[in-house]
């Protein structure tokens, strides 16, 4: 088997497992990724032979889109209101749950739909679990106004916690800077480690221009990590509150 069919079987269990978590009538936040699409399509097939009346809120628009072509009723974050679960992926996940998330550039929407959620389940493989955040590139949404200006004070407070690097701008295939859902910009963070990620977090969020991290600390509940014999492990946080 290759790593490939590996990770994509192993996907493929986490989301499985995770649509069992949905209840009839639940208000549903539904992420973005790959994963997230495996669960979408999931979803979608047990809603329609169980007619589960789910109302769902998508964190970006390819997975509204996808959701709504599926037949899943899909509605505006606002309308709903509140949400029972929301299940998404994930780019890493360390011991306490804590998470990088943005992977594709959609961290924004998945933040405020994971924060207006009583349980945020995370579903993701193996490779995703790590000891410590920060080998995987952390997003930064900073507006377009200034940008450059605000990753010079990113730069700024990196070097302030001896983590520096220099914001990459990410761009599309096309060498024209991507632009998230919102319309703003992605800077990429390539940190290798990030020894206190509350530390970072406070300090991205104070610089004007930072829309939002792709940390998501306190945030997820329970993580569900897929193997590739389609078995699965569950990731509890016992302190949260
Ligand atoms: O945060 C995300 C998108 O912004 C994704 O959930 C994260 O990148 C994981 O993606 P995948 O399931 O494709 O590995």
């Amino acid at each position: 088997m290759t790593d490939a069919t590996a990770t994509d079987l192993s996907k493929d269990a986490a989301a499985t497992a995770a649509v069992a978590l949905v209840e009839p009538g639940m208000r549903l936040g539904l992420g973005t990724g790959s994963t997230a699409v495996i669960f979408v399509r999931r979803l979608a097939q047990r809603a329609a032979a169980e007619g589960l009346a789910l109302r769902c809120a998508a964190t970006s628009k390819a997975t509204a889109q996808l959701a709504a072509s599926l037949g899943l009723r899909v509605e505006e974050l606002d309308d709903i209101g509140w949400l029972d679960l929301t299940i998404d992926g994930a780019d890493e996940v360390d011991p306490d749950l804590n998470l990088i998330k943005g992977g594709g550039a959609a961290h924004l929407r998945e933040k405020i739909v994971a924060m207006a959620s009583d349980r945020m389940v995370v579903i993701a493989d193996q490779g995703k679990v790590v000891d410590r955040l920060g080998q995987f590139h952390l997003p930064v949404e900073v507006i377009p106004f200034g940008w450059q200006t605000t990753r010079k004070l990113i730069t700024r407070a990196l070097d302030a916690l001896d983590l520096g690097q220099r914001p990459v701008l990410l761009r599309q295939r096309d060498n024209k800077p991507l632009l998230t859902d919102e319309g703003n910009l992605i800077l990429d963070l390539a940190l290798e480690a990030i020894p206190d990620p509350q530390a970072l977090a406070d300090r991205l969020s104070r610089i004007a221009g930072v829309v939002e991290h792709g940390l998501f600390l306190n945030i997820c509940h329970v993580a569900i990590i897929g193997r590739p014999d389609g078995s699965v492990v569950e990731l509890q946080r016992e302190d949260f509150e």
